[in-house]
């Protein structure tokens, strides 16, 4: 028996920017756009919220994996959008257990437990490594969820803003994993505090003009660049400490490994940080490995002693007080050279195209889903291979999560013998039919919490924000609390 993932399920806003439209509408280049960022992204629209979005995805999960729900020991919420400090996931319990209620289905057990994790776009999988633990310890026998949802939102005019995205993932994980066996023992973990990347201080939030939806614009803190450097600094270290933990020569798991997953903030940052994944792993290597990165040097025009230099020096980043509004930069910018040289190279497609291509495509559409983009890419693959007849049993595959400038998780995995059942269940392709194309003046009222001249699509067997509370005391105090309503199907 070993434990992991049994079930995905994906839920994603009707309401669609493509990028192609938004190019035209900022007179932004959609050469550079599409090649990498991706084709489209989803926005929030009235009556949805980060936790409707949670709970529709929990809800088709349960659904499509016939899920008895009195055996879910666990429901975790992994987020970075939360809009309420103090309950998490049981606000989802709450919901789905309406959904059941009208469907006269049995309820989550009372005996579930429902934390909220938050550390960025990391919090789904430090999420699926607690239901892990779980499983594996006082909830043997029981079954446990865990849904990524966010709303990633980007200032207009900003270098992020065409990397929005909105939508959840449920992921369902049992002792005898039916579709990814997770090798938690083997797994790496790296954390360091960056101070400047990718925060969302509350202050933020002061003299932020009302909007529609009662929501509040959660723009993050961030610095393009050197948001990069700290994806890569990050995943090198877990890929690191990951390594380190298994037999043999760090540089065979480069060939050896099958699939490649990782968080993907937009289409090329996972490819970025795996191939410096690898020059790491080369300028580690003393015997062969600082070779074959000098010859790389030497094609690319590169002095190899100042590349490595910038690789191997104990920490790139310099300083983390007063002065880190001077080390916002590239911090990797020989690397960056040779990377874009290897491009043009076989190793590129030996490394890059044939890893991590499968279900990359269809993440196209999906814009950043924070938290949910990890587990979103495994379902996109596991689809793909199906639709394409692909064998994967038995095959090694490397979910690499990360999360703000500050942590990141590499987490290997084996494909399941009969993956094929439980990746028929996966929902992905349907979850995208319908999408409602936004206008530019729609896309500007959505990003500002007004629904526009837009009509909303309908809602069906789905959950949304029915009413904020209002009172203030002194007998009853329900201010600002989203109240959600079941909506099912039309006959
Ligand atoms: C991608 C961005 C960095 C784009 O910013 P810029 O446009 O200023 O970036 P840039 O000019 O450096 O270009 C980025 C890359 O595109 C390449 N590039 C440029 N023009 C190109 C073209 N026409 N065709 C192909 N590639 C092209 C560059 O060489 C570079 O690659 P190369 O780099 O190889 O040289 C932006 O999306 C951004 O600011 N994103 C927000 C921050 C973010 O997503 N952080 C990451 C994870 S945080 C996250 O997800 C949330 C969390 O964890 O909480």
């Amino acid at each position: 028996m070993t434990p992991g993932i049994s079930g995905f399920s994906l839920f994603v806003p009707p309401y669609r920017v493509q990028l192609e439209a938004w190019c035209d509408w900022n007179d932004q280049p959609w050469g550079k756009v599409r090649n990498v960022v991706g084709r489209s992204f989803r926005m929030r629209g009235p009556g949805q919220s980060v936790y409707t979005l949670a709970a529709n995805a929990v809800w088709r999960l349960i659904r499509d994996y016939d899920i008895d729900p009195g055996q879910v020991g666990l429901l975790a919420l992994g987020t970075e959008s939360s809009s309420d400090n103090s309950a998490g996931a049981v606000i989802v319990k709450g919901m789905v257990n309406d959904a059941l209620t009208a469907h006269g289905m049995p309820l989550l057990a009372r005996d579930c437990e429902v934390p909220e994790f938050k550390q960025a776009c990391l919090a789904g999988v430090y999420g699926i490594k607690a239901a892990l633990r779980y499983l594996a310890t006082d909830g043997v026998g029981r079954q446990a969820i865990v849904v990524s949802a966010d709303i990633a939102e980007y200032a207009r005019g900003g270098s992020g803003e065409p990397t929005q995205g909105a939508g959840a993932v449920a992921v369902l994980l049992e002792s005898e994993a039916r579709l990814l066996e997770v090798n938690l023992a083997g797994s790496g973990s790296d954390s360091d505090y960056r101070v400047a990347d990718f925060r969302k201080p509350f202050a933020r939030f002061r003299g932020q003009p009302p909007r529609d939806d009662g929501q509040m614009q959660d723009l993050p803190v961030f610095n393009g660049r050197y948001s990069t450097s700290c994806y890569i600094d990050a995943t090198h270290h877990a890929m690191t400490a990951m390594l380190g933990k298994r037999p043999g020569n760090s540089l065979d798991y480069f060939n050896e490994v099958d699939r490649v997953f990782m968080h993907r903030p937009y289409h090329q940052m996972p490819a970025t940080g795996w191939v410096m994944a690898y020059l790491f792993t080369l300028a580690a290597d003393e015997e062969s490995g600082r070779d074959q990165l000098r010859a790389h040097c030497a094609d690319a025009g590169i002095d190899a002693d100042l590349l490595l230099a910038e690789m191997c020096a104990p920490s790139p980043f310099h300083g983390n007080g007063a002065d880190i509004g001077e080390i916002i930069g590239d911090v990797f910018p020989l690397s960056r050279r040779l990377r874009q040289h290897l491009r043009s190279t076989e190793v590129w497609n030996t490394l890059v195209s044939e890893k991590l291509g499968l279900g990359s495509d269809a993440m196209r559409d999906l814009g950043n889903l924070y938290t949910a983009a990890l587990p979103a890419w495994l379902a996109s693959g596991l689809q793909h291979a199906l639709t394409e007849g692909l064998e994967l049993a038995g095959q090694e595959w490397l979910a690499l999560g990360y999360g703000s400038g500050d942590a990141a998780e590499a987490l290997p995995m084996r494909v399941a013998e009969g993956w094929q059942a439980a990746a028929a269940r996966i929902n992905f392709e349907t979850a995208l039919h319908g999408p409602v194309d936004l206008t530019e003046a729609q896309y500007i009222a959505l990003h500002e919490g007004r629904p526009g001249d837009l009509v909303p699509a309908p809602a069906e067997d789905q959950f949304v924000v029915d009413h904020l509370g209002t009172a203030n005391g002194p007998d009853f105090y329900d201010q600002g609390i989203e109240y959600y309503r079941y909506v099912p199907l039309t006959a």
